[in-house]
Order: structure tokens, then sequence, then C-alpha cells
């Protein structure tokens, strides 16, 4: 069995965690194997990174640099050797949360991100090549000034849940583009319904895609 590679997005408090485990279940009644993981994180070393990344003060290209290279490890030790084992490998985020928040909500420039993904999830030779990328991306869509209400209060807000309503605008702009770029790839999920709601339309996307059995 080939393995399958889905990537959850969105700005922050969109609803990706809420709807990951569900996904994760679906499939496992199906008999697959998954592997649940996320970025920046998935491995010890992108772990440690992730911390950087999310608490410490940086520029838009450091920033950029450090979640590519948590992805590079990630990819190597992880999503790869789980890819070809056959698993369903769902991550919480991927590189398009790199275009979307250092790429849109930074302003850093969008073709030198292409450049970085190329190597990044490519040979790492800077060779024309199959790229490491999901096969489906479920992008949780919500405006965000709803997105803040829902996380007003919710938990102590790390560096990019503080920015402030009009860094996500830019976000979602990023995203946006990115679904531009390869619409066939992404499933643009309403996120701004009722959880049970939301969920109906995950599994209807995954289903129509052909990944997921009614
Ligand atoms: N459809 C929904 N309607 C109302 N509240 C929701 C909905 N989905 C999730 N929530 C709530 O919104 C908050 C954020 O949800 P969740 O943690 O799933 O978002 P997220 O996209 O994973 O956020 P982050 O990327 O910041 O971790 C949680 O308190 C969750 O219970
Ligand atoms: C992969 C990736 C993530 N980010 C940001 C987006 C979020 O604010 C955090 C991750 O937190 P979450 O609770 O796991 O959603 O990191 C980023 O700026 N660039 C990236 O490539």
């Amino acid at each position: 069995m080939s393995g399958l590679f889905i990537s959850f997005e969105g700005i922050d408090g969109a609803g990706k965690s809420t709807h990951i485990d569900a996904t994760a279940k679906a499939f496992q009644a199906q008999g697959r194997v998954v592997t649940l993981t996320r970025e920046p994180g998935g491995t010890p070393l992108a772990e440690r990174l992730r911390q950087m990344v999310l608490n410490d003060s940086m520029d838009a290209m450091t920033e950029a640099l450090l979640v590519f290279a948590a992805r590079r490890d990630h990819v190597q030790q992880v999503i790869v050797p789980a890819l070809a084992r056959g698993d369903v490998v769902l991550c919480d985020r991927f590189s398009d949360a790199t275009f979307a928040y250092q790429g849109g909500g930074r302003g850093f420039d969008w073709q030198v991100l292409q450049v970085l993904e190329q190597w990044v999830q490519g040979s790492g030779l800077g060779e024309a090549q199959a790229l490491v990328k999901p096969d489906v991306t479920v992008w949780f869509d919500l405006p965000p000034a709803v997105a803040a209400t829902r996380l007003a209060g919710a938990r102590i807000p790390d560096k990019f849940e503080s920015q402030p309503i009009a860094f996500f605008e830019n976000v979602a702009a990023g995203y946006a583009r990115r679904q531009a770029e390869d619409p066939q790839r992404f499933a643009r999920i309403n996120a701004h319904q009722t959880p049970d709601a939301v969920w109906r339309d995950v599994q209807g996307a995954l289903r129509q895609a052909g990944h997921l059995r009614a």
C-alpha cells in the first residue's frame, strides 16, 4: 500500500487540532497505520528549533531558515520513512505555513521561499525532481477576527498568536496564494461553522479525493 501525506493548515485558532485526531481515527478504522506529526517539530532537533521560532525574537529570514532547517530533519527522519512504509502521515502544518506566515505575514520574499522549498523537500542538491509535499492540504479558512475570539483566554499566546489581526489577514492571503498556485492539492474548508459541520466537510473532502471510504 502506498503512503498518503495530508497536511492541515490555517491561521492560529482556525480549528486544525480539533479535527486531526478524528481524521486519524477515521483512517485507523479503515486499517491504515497513521503517523501523526507537526511542524515546526516532529523530531527532537526540530522540536528544539520550534521553541526558538515560537518564542525568540528574530527577523523574517532567520525565521524562514529555522523552519526550513526543522523541516529538513523532519522530512528525512519521519515523513519519508513513514510514507515508504505505507503510512498515512497527518501533519499539523507543513511548508504552506512558511509561505503564509513568513511570506504573507512577515513579507519575506516568495521566490526565495520557493528555492528553499526545492532544496529542503528535494534531494538537497538543487536538482529538479519530485518534491516531498502533501497529497492533500486541508485548509481551515476562518476570518482572523473569529479566530482571535476563539483563542482569547484559551491559553497564553506565543509569539505568533500575539500578532494583530492585520498580520493574520496577510497570513490568510498567503494561504490563498498557495492555493491558487496548486489548486488540486487544496481542500478549502469553511471553518466558520459548528465543529460537527466542519468535520462533515473535512470527511467529505477526503472522500471526494478518494482517500476515505464512506
Ligand atoms: N468550529 C468551532 N467552533 C467554535 N470553536 C471552535 C471550533 N473549532 C475549534 N474551536 C475552538 O477554538 C480553539 C482553537 O481550536 P484549535 O486548537 O483546534 O485550533 P488550531 O487551528 O489547532 O490552533 P493553533 O494552530 O493555534 O494550535 C479551541 O478552543 C477550540 O475548542
Ligand atoms: C510550520 C510553520 C509554523 N509557523 C507558525 C504558525 C503557528 O503560529 C506556529 C505553530 O504553532 P501551532 O500551535 O502548532 O499551530 O508556528 C510558522 O510561522 N512557519 C512555519 O513554517
